[in-house]
Order: C-alpha cells, then sequence, then structure tokens
C-alpha cells in the first residue's frame, strides 16, 4: 500500500529540492539554508520558532510542508539502557525507533555513547521466521522525511536530558539501521535519508557512523558499495549454510551464500573496513558446534566481524534463545580462531526489545479498544 501524504515532509527535503521550491516563490537561494538550519540545528519545533522568517513566508511553509511526519505515542524506558520510542506516521501506521545507551567509564547514563536503530518500513515482506517486524507482512514504505524524522524525534528527546555543548553536534554517536523493515528493499528512500542526515545542512552525520543491515539482497548490496558516502554494512546471516539459513529466511531462496558471500566481499574490498555479520543465536537450529566451525571459516573469508545475537522471544513464535553456557561456547569457537566476535548482551528485553514487537502489541490493544 502506498501512503500519499497531503503535504510533503520538509524532513525529506534536501537543500536543492528546497531551494528550487522556494525560487518558484521569489524567495532568494539562502532561505533553505536558514530553514533547514532552523530545523537540524535550532531543532525548531514550530514554524512560529523561525524568526528570521517573515510571517508570510511561515505561512506559506506551513501550508506547503509538514514540518515533523511523526509524533511520538510511546517512550519506554526499559531497566537496562535501551529506550524504545513508538512513533505515529500521518497515516495512523506505527514505527519504532531505538536508543541504545552504552554508559562509559565516570560518566553518567546521560553522558553515555548512544546508538539509534531507525526503521525504514511499515512491517517487512521478507517473511523471517523468528521476526515480529515482518509477522503481519509489508504495510508500506517509509519515505524519506519520516526515516529523518525518527532522527530528529530522538535529537529533541535527548537535547531535553542533556543540552548540546555546539548546535551542529548530533545528539548521537551512532546510527544503526536495523529497526523495522529491510531497508534495501526501500533503497532510493533510504539514500535520500541517509544523504539529508549527513549533510553539513542536515545532521552532518558521518557516514562512516552509520550501519545498513540486510537481510542479503545481493543486487542492493553491490549498488550500496558504489555510493559516494561509505556507509558501513552488516549483514543478517543467521544460519551459516544454506539449509540452515533456507529454514528462516527465505530471501536465501533467490540469493544462497554463494551468492550472498562474493557480494559482501566485493563491498568490503571496495570501502576496505570490516563488514559485520549479524547472528542470532536460537536453539536447537543455528547453535550448534556444525554451525559454529561453518560460521568461523565464512567470517575469516571475508575478515568480517561477527556480532552474537542471543534470540529475543517473540510471542506467538516457537523459537528460544539457548541458554548462556551454549552461547559460551559456540562464541568460543570463533574466538579460538582469532574472529573478532562480541557476543550481545541482553538489551530491552523487559520492553518487547524484539524489533516490531511493540509496534504488534500496541496494534492489537488498538484494535480490542476500536
Ligand atoms: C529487524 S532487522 C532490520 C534490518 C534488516 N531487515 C535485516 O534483517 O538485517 C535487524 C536485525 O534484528 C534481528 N532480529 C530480528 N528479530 C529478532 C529477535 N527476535 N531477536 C534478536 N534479533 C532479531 C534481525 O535478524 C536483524 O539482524
Ligand atoms: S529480520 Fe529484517 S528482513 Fe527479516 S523479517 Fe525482520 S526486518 Fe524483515
Amino acid at each position: 500500500m502506498k501512503f500519499t501524504p497531503e503535504k510533503p515532509a520538509l524532513t525529506g527535503e534536501t537543500l536543492d529540492t528546497l531551494a528550487a521550491r522556494l525560487r518558484e516563490r521569489g524567495e532568494p537561494a539562502f532561505r533553505a539554508k536558514q530553514i533547514l538550519e532552523w530545523v537540524y540545528k535550532k531543532r525548531a519545533r514550530a514554524w512560529d520558532e523561525m524568526t528570521n522568517l517573515s510571517r508570510p513566508l511561515r505561512a506559506w511553509l506551513a501550508d506547503t510542508f509538514e514540518l515533523m511526519p511523526a509524533s511520538l505515542v510511546l517512550g519506554r524506558e526499559s531497566a537496562d539502557v535501551t529506550d524504545k520510542l513508538l512513533l505515529e506516521l500521518r497515516d495512523r501506521s506505527l514505527i519504532e525507533t531505538v536508543i541504545i545507551r552504552a554508559p562509559q567509564d565516570g560518566v553518567g547514563l546521560d553522558h553515555s555513547r548512544k546508538t539509534i536503530c531507525i526503521s525504514t518500513q511499515v512491517g517487512c515482506a521478507m517473511a523471517c521466521a523468528f521476526c515480529a517486524s515482518g509477522l503481519a507482512g509489508l504495510k508500506r514504505d517509509l519515505d524519506a522525511g519520516e526515516i529523518v524524522a525518527q532522527l530528529l524525534q530522538v535529537c529533541h528527546r535527548e537535547d531535553a536530558r542533556t543540552p548540546r555543548a555546539r548546535a551542529e553536534l548530533a545528539s548521537f554517536d551512532n546510527i544503526v539501521v536495523m529497526g523495522m523493515g529491510e531497508p534495501l528493499a526501500n533503497y532510493d528512500a533510504l539514500i535520500r535519508a541517509l544523504t539529508i542526515v549527513n549533510a553539513p545542512w542536515g545532521l552532518g552525520f558521518g557516514a562512516r557512523r552509520i550501519t545498513v543491515s540486510t537481510s542479503g539482497l545481493v543486487p542492493k548490496i553491490l549498488r550500496l558499495a558504489d555510493e559516494p558516502l561509505g556507509f558501513r554494512l552488516a549483514i543478517s546471516l543467521h544460519g551459516a549454510t544454506d539449509e540452515v539459513r533456507g529454514k528462516i529466511m527465505p530471501v536465501n531462496k533467490a540469493w544462497p551464500l554463494a551468492k550472498l558471500i562474493p557480494a559482501v566481499k566485493a563491498f568490503s574490498e571496495k570501502h576496505g573496513r570490516m563488514v559485520t555479520l549479524e547472528f542470532i543465536l536460537i536453539e536447537d537450529l543455528n547453535d550448534t558446534p556444525d554451525q559454529a566451525e561453518k560460521l568461523r571459516d565464512i567470517a575469516l573469508d571475508l575478515h568480517a566481524h561477527v556480532n552474537l545475537i542471543p534470540y529475543n522471544t517473540v510471542e506467538g513464535l516457537p523459537w528460544k534463545r539457548p541458554g548462556v553456557a551454549r552461547q559460551e561456547r559456540f562464541a568460543d569457537v570463533l574466538r579460538d580462531a582469532r574472529v573478532s566476535v562480541t557476543l550481545r548482551r541482553e538489551k530491552g528485553h523487559d520492553i518487547d526489545a524484539a524489533c516490531g514487537q511493540l509496534r504488534l502489541k500496541t496494534e492489537k490493544e488498538r484494535e480490542a479498544a476500536a
């Protein structure tokens, strides 16, 4: 389903597209920069805050653009260091954005490193068997303005906790495109959004601190490798053989490992930086010594970092998280071969952390209330 909003979101405009709209109205070129400065540096939340613009121009802007296409309906803080934001779009669709805080020695939580996990679609069409985001299929793609708006919402929230030292600073340290949806299936909106996030007139956020995660759309991985902005890449592998991967990821049929691995290699050779292999550990499915050995070989071949993620259980799905001893045994096979590996500790399990769960739960509650 495609959603065509009444007005485009200002957060989806680039400096050039905004300048072109303003030119049609007879405004000088520098106005576009002024307006975007209000949005991304001064973080204005209402048109009337843009006090160096004339009243008629502000009125025209309000008639022409939506200032913020995503509103916060729920902000949940977990007992650990993960906050989950549930945002509502103009068609009432719900999306999730997550703030993951990594405390640093000697400073409080407010000064911890922050990674923001953003969504690119409402739902997902890839139908991975373990994932809550894909349970109800794909509802629609997000547009670039909706992707950027998630980060601005985080900026507003974080600025209220910890004022920025300088206007040009973003309010977080890393972006991972690992929320709801398959980012490379919404390629053009993704690239436009990340271009806005990266631009000096936007959030001015370095491409090297942005990681795009994909279930493995091979042609799009190759296209991403050619983008001038060097984003980082993470691959949701979850199976080290076609047999195991094919059981849980339908995408493996079109793009089996024999096609995926050379594409990842081409990407990392082009960028000269490590790709990350995401591997969810699911009990009795992919947590065996044989899978660990095969994953080790793939990681060594690709010079990749491996992120082991103990599965977050999803209501209604049969998959289980293995015990800690089994997780460690799996990780040891990789560590022994000097593969760069992290075994992720639990983050946000108490706030429906498995991506897409909070949205599904809230939609169910809404239906029941209706
Ligand atoms: C939700 S996906 C979004 C990005 C992209 N579609 C992908 O698959 O890489 C981000 C990561 O979350 C993982 N994930 C999904 N459901 C999970 C769960 N229940 N527990 C742990 N990780 C999960 C995915 O496998 C993937 O590695
Ligand atoms: S893991 Fe990624 S690709 Fe698979 S259903 Fe979930 S969001 Fe979609």
